[in-house]
């Protein structure tokens, strides 16, 4: 059946959800020569929501300038300070970004959940209120941070954990303070170095960003050698756990979630000069007032530009020239996306060997339904199966593992993923959308632009623009079916 025009209703998924799965390096012969002479990056192993997340309490790595003494400071401390400095600038300093792709005229509509409605609720902030008015009028929100806007640590208790990635734990809290719940991700700077640089310019980004397509940053301290920051809490989740649990994303939902992307994006790099580097499901959220938005911004901007660092993160969504060294564009985001698109809509990893062999027998009972959970990410079989059992990378959390090497000469060589998949069509626009995400080479790839808008040229690329493009312009998909799908998927938790 093709998705085209189907009807909006959601099956109650009955799926229970799976393990997420992970990036580990078993050996150095796992990175690539890109990185000779670089130090093995760790990738830490995810833990899949739902575990008890304790943040470990971790000291200070050794040559990390933890010496006692007067005048070197343990990195923990140069964080501790860093943080004290970025939330007195943010308090003092008055907005000078305005405007942009998406100037937000309204407030995120989970009430009573963003700091204006909340500060306008608080009847001791009258400060607030005035900072949040003012602010209002230059499109802004939050701009200017008074002392009694900033969420503190004793305002919140935690009411369990959301999740845990490379650089922190996720805890979904109560501020009782403000009667509202909110996000926690506590950092566990194992390699402060890195992880202090990256969490200082996450808190930089979400300070400044002021976007319906970008998590709401309420505020950040530090806690012994962790830094708390509070943000927005997106109540369905990301959309790598709402596949997992839920099965492939209807591919009109992966349109909408397309659009939000790339207008986020757009307003990262537009109004902020931004590159966000990390998309990947997890990092992108919804919650059931129907919103879809990104996250995660700890390897976004200039700051960080080593292949090392970037690989701390996730590789398999990393862009072939990227892996190949070459600079980062907002172009290699679009790939990024384009990936991610795919795998929702396919409700697996789309790197994979014979990726469509495992779901035949479910695809057979329906196509639209949701999808075994034992798909849901790839099983990839390394080249060499004597290799498979240590020296590789497991995407499954199984028995197949891949190498890293393998991984990413697969993405340079072999040709980009499509929407495509046995038994099942997917509306043109759409897998024309993504094809043009997934160019190998940049300079032929997509702009968020081009993809987002129609173009009246009427050239050959240009009219594979205006085809592609209409899978977001001529989208019946309103906000009531984001949320009613949200409320779906979330419900059945
Ligand atoms: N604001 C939020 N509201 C609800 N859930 C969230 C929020 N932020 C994060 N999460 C959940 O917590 C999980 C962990 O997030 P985190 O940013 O620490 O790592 P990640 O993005 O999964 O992985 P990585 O560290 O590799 O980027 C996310 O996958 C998501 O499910």
């Amino acid at each position: 059946m093709s998705d085209r025009g189907a009807p909006l209703s959601y099956p109650r998924p009955t799926s229970k959800s799976k393990p997420i799965p992970s990036l580990t390096y078993s050996s150095s012969s796992d990175v690539p020569p890109s990185f000779a002479g670089l130090k093995t990056p760790s990738v830490a192993r995810k833990k899949p929501a739902g575990l008890k997340l304790k943040p470990t309490r971790v000291a200070p790595a050794p040559g990390d300038g933890a010496k006692d003494g007067p005048v070197v400071l343990s990195g923990s401390e140069q964080l501790r300070q860093e943080i004290e400095r970025l939330q007195l600038s943010s308090r003092s300093s008055s907005s000078t970004q305005s405007g942009g792709l998406d100037s937000p005229t309204s407030s995120s509509p989970t009430a009573p959940t963003t700091p204006n409605q909340l500060a306008a609720s608080d009847t001791s902030s009258q400060g607030s209120r005035k900072k949040s008015s003012s602010s209002s009028k230059t499109g802004k929100k939050h701009r200017d941070k008074d002392a009694e806007d900033l969420v503190k640590d004793e305002d919140l208790n935690v009411l369990g954990d959301l999740g845990a990635g490379n650089g922190g734990t996720v805890t979904k809290v109560w501020n009782k303070k403000r009667n509202c719940i909110m996000a926690r991700k506590e950092s566990l700077p194992r390699e402060l170095k890195i992880f202090r640089k990256q969490i200082i310019r996450e808190l930089q980004i979400m300070n400044d960003c002021s976007s319906p397509y970008i998590v709401e940053y309420y505020g950040c301290f530090p806690v012994d050698v962790h830094v708390g920051i509070v943000m927005e809490y997106m109540d369905a989740g990301s959309l790598d756990h709402i596949y997992r649990r839920n099965g492939a994303i209807p591919i009109q939902m992966v349109g909408k979630v397309a659009e939000a992307v790339l207008k986020g994006l757009m307003y990262l790099y537009d109004v902020h000069r931004i590159i966000h580097r990390d998309i990947k499901p997890s990092n992108i959220l919804a919650n059931t007032a129907g919103d879809i938005k990104i996250c995660d911004f700890g390897v976004s901007g200039e700051l960080i530009n080593s292949i090392a660092n970037t690989f701390v993160g996730t590789s398999t969504y990393m862009s072939p020239e990227r892996i190949q060294g070459a600079p980062y564009t907002i172009k290699s985001d679009v790939w990024s996306l384009g990936i991610s698109l795919v795998e929702l809509a396919l409700g697996r990893f789309p790197f994979s060997d014979s990726p469509d062999d495992e779901d035949e027998s479910e695809l057979e009972l329906d196509p639209d339904a949701t999808l075994p959970l034992n798909s849901a990410r790839p099983k990839l079989k390394p080249k060499n199966s004597g290799e498979g059992k240590s020296a590789g990378v497991s995407l499954a959390g199984g028995g197949h593992s891949m190498s890293i090497l393998d991984l990413l000469q697969h993405i340079v060589n072999e040709p980009a993923p499509r929407l495509e998949k046995k038994g099942r069509t997917y509306p043109p626009e759409a897998a024309a959308f993504v094809e043009g995400c997934l160019h190998k080479d940049p300079a032929t790839r997509k702009s968020p632009q081009e993809l987002l808008v129609s173009f009246p040229q009427v050239d050959l690329a240009a009219a594979d623009a205006l085809k592609a493009s209409d899978w977001i312009t001529k989208s019946s998909v309103t906000k009531d079916d984001l949320k009613a799908w949200t409320k779906s998927v979330t419900q059945a938790e």
